[in-house]
């Protein structure tokens, strides 16, 4: 039987890089892994390719694919919906090939819910102080959305211990790597883990 591929999660609060970091992992010639569109009700912006960045959607649509059973996880953010389309993410999985997800912290615990297996990956920022300014330093919020964002951020890095690894978003380049190295680790876990599996049945057969 074909071995499955692996389910990446990287999540983290607002403003720390997921987008970017996730970008950047995409340009790179050497990723093996397929990434996961998703859905959402905001518009798109300047440059923004429906397909292509996500899946623009109305809301009545998105309520509907909700009622449908098609989203593995969806959250509200920000006034927004976002939601991650479960068949494209099954259909990969099943093909053997790794599926990348870049989701906001409610819709990754809820993927931790249905995928245990999963490797969820919290990326964090070096310090409160550097994600305010990385928030501020995105000039597209008022003061008051700001403050309303950290408050946020101190509540979503609180569930940091619910994932496997934490990367720190120092650098971007820097963040990639160590999330590839990752990611090559954990198959080299997997292959141990079933190459064990394989010995122990091969033992009892024997007996
Ligand atoms: N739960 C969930 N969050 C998502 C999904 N797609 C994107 N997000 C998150 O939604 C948030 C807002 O994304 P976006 O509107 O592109 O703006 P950004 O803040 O500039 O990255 C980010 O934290 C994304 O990680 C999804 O399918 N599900
Ligand atoms: N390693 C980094 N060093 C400095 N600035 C960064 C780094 N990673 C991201 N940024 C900046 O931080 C801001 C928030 O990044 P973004 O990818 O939109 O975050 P998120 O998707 O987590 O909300 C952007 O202005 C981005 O250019």
């Amino acid at each position: 039987m074909k071995e499955k591929g692996l389910l990446i999660v990287l999540s983290g609060p607002s403003g720390v890089g997921k987008g970017t970091v996730r970008k950047a992992i995409f340009s790179r010639e050497d990723v093996k892994f397929d990434y996961s569109i998703s859905m959402t009700t905001r518009k798109p912006r300047e440059g923004e390719v429906d397909g292509v960045d996500y899946f623009f959607k109305s809301r009545e649509e998105f309520e509907q694919l909700i009622q449908e059973g098609k989203l593995l996880e969806y959250a509200e953010f920000v006034g927004n919906y976002y939601g991650t389309p479960v068949d494209y993410v099954r259909e990969t999985l099943d093909a053997g090939t790794d599926i990348f997800l870049e989701i906001e912290v409610e819709g990754a615990r809820q993927v931790r819910e249905k995928f245990p297996e999963g490797l969820f990956i919290f990326l964090a920022p070096p310090s409160l102080s550097e994600l305010h300014s990385r928030i501020i330093g995105r000039g597209t919020e008022t003061d008051e959305v700001i403050r309303g964002r950290m408050e946020q951020a101190r509540k979503e890095i609180d569930m940091m211990d619910l994932y496997d690894y934490v990367v720190e978003n120092d650098e971007v380049e820097r963040a990639c790597s160590r999330i590839q190295s990752i990611v090559e680790a954990e198959h080299c876990r997997r292959e141990r883990v079933q190459h064990r599996y394989q010995i122990m049945l091969e033992l009892e057969g024997e007996q």
